[in-house]
């Protein structure tokens, strides 16, 4: 048998120069669309729009460059526990930490300022943050501050509320006047200053409540869907009258004096919302008389000096959550998801210049 050979080609004629530019002119079009696409995505094309560094070099503006700090929420504290069930959140949620059993958890409180030196007495707001982590894998990390509500609904508010607390580069200070034509401005943030007139510095955040702010879903094993907040409330409490003392670092060292005596406790309570209940927007209270779900008691049993301890690596990014629990649609929920991000990633790549604490 004879091979058969393939028929021959016809011979390509070589491109002209001119057509040689069009071919790689339309390649290099093709990438210039395609890179233009990410670059109006990243919002680099626009210097208005906010992106996630705009926060973090706003609060580095307003408080100073802390290598190895968080850029908020600076001066803190690690503790360790577990999460008690109730079992009574578990029709509501398909979650494991609402199920029977305890769930391990790695908690932060904290001062809501980008100085790690800020005096304890210097802010009436307290925060906590708390990462569960299942026996499934599957983490719940959430971040919670005392007061009930955000000062303002959206990402770009936060950031003229930044604005408005720069420092005037004369005297290192915010400039005097400021806040007051922010606020003005700003008629969504009536409930937090009602909030702030009554709000004084507490004296151990062992006895503080704590508040998510934020709305969310849980989803149950039938698919439906309601949407909560959720905070937690200090099953101990201080005699009436107890104050805070002067000294500028006093809840640390309240806080590991507390422990060494013995475990603290707090109620984890789910507030449920009823049709009309704004999810978007932080600002707003929900009316009273809401219906409270406890889900069970959060144990904490040891604190950590925040420089070496557990919670030193951990992101508190709100939308890192478990099956069963769901984001809503408040914008400031995808905003601090990418500003504690890029925070992370910055205070991260900055860890060996933090000064060594021993543990308490
Ligand atoms: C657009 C709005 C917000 C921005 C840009 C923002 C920004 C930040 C940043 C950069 C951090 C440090 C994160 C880290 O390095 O781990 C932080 C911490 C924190 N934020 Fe926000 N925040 C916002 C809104 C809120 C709201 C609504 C809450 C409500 C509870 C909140 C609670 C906290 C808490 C508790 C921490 C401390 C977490 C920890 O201890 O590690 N933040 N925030």
């Amino acid at each position: 048998m004879v091979d058969q050979l393939p028929p021959a080609r016809p011979a390509k004629t070589p491109l002209s120069p001119a057509s040689v530019m069009l071919r790689l002119a339309g390649i290099g079009g093709v990438v210039a669309v395609i890179l233009g696409g990410f670059y109006y995505v990243n919002g680099t094309l626009d210097s208005q729009r906010l992106r996630p560094k705009s926060f973090i070099n706003a609060l580095e503006h307003n408080n100073g460059v802390h290598p190895g700090y968080r850029r908020n929420h600076a001066k803190g504290m690690c503790v360790v526990g577990y999460f008690q069930s109730s079992g009574d959140a578990h029709a509501l949620s398909t979650a494991q930490v609402f199920g029977a059993g305890r769930t391990p958890v790695v908690g932060r409180f904290a001062l809501p300022s980008g100085n790690p030196y800020a005096p304890d007495s210097s802010v009436p707001i307290r925060s906590f943050a708390l990462r569960f982590t299942q026996a499934n894998g599957q983490q719940w990390r959430t971040g919670m501050n005392s007061m009930p509500v955000f000062p303002v609904g959206t990402p770009e508010a936060f950031y003229q509320m930044l604005q408005a607390g720069a420092p005037d580069p004369a005297t290192g200070k915010p400039v005097p006047g400021a806040m007051p034509v922010f606020f003005a401005a700003h008629p969504e943030t009536a409930a937090f200053l009602q909030w702030v007139k009554t709000a004084k510095p507490s004296a151990s955040y062992a006895t503080e409540s704590y508040n998510g702010i934020n709305a969310f879903y849980l989803v149950n094993a039938a698919g439906q869907r309601q949407a909560v907040r959720w905070g937690v409330i200090p099953l101990g409490q201080d005699a009436a009258g107890a104050t805070a003392p002067n000294d500028a670092d006093y809840l640390e060292q309240d806080l590991a004096k507390r422990l060494a005596a013995g475990p603290l406790k707090w109620q984890l309570n789910l507030t449920l919302a009823e049709a009309g209940d704004p999810t978007a927007d932080a600002s707003k209270t929900w009316p009273a008389g809401r219906k409270v779900v406890n889900a069970g008691t959060l144990v904490l049993e040891k604190a950590e000096a925040q420089n070496t301890g557990e919670c030193r690596d951990i992101n508190y990014d709100p939308l890192i959550l478990p099956s069963g629990i769901e984001g809503s649609d408040d914008p400031l929920l995808a905003a601090r998801s990418a500003a504690y991000a890029s925070s992370y990633v910055r205070r991260t790549s900055e860890v060996d210049q933090l000064p060594q604490e021993s543990r308490p």
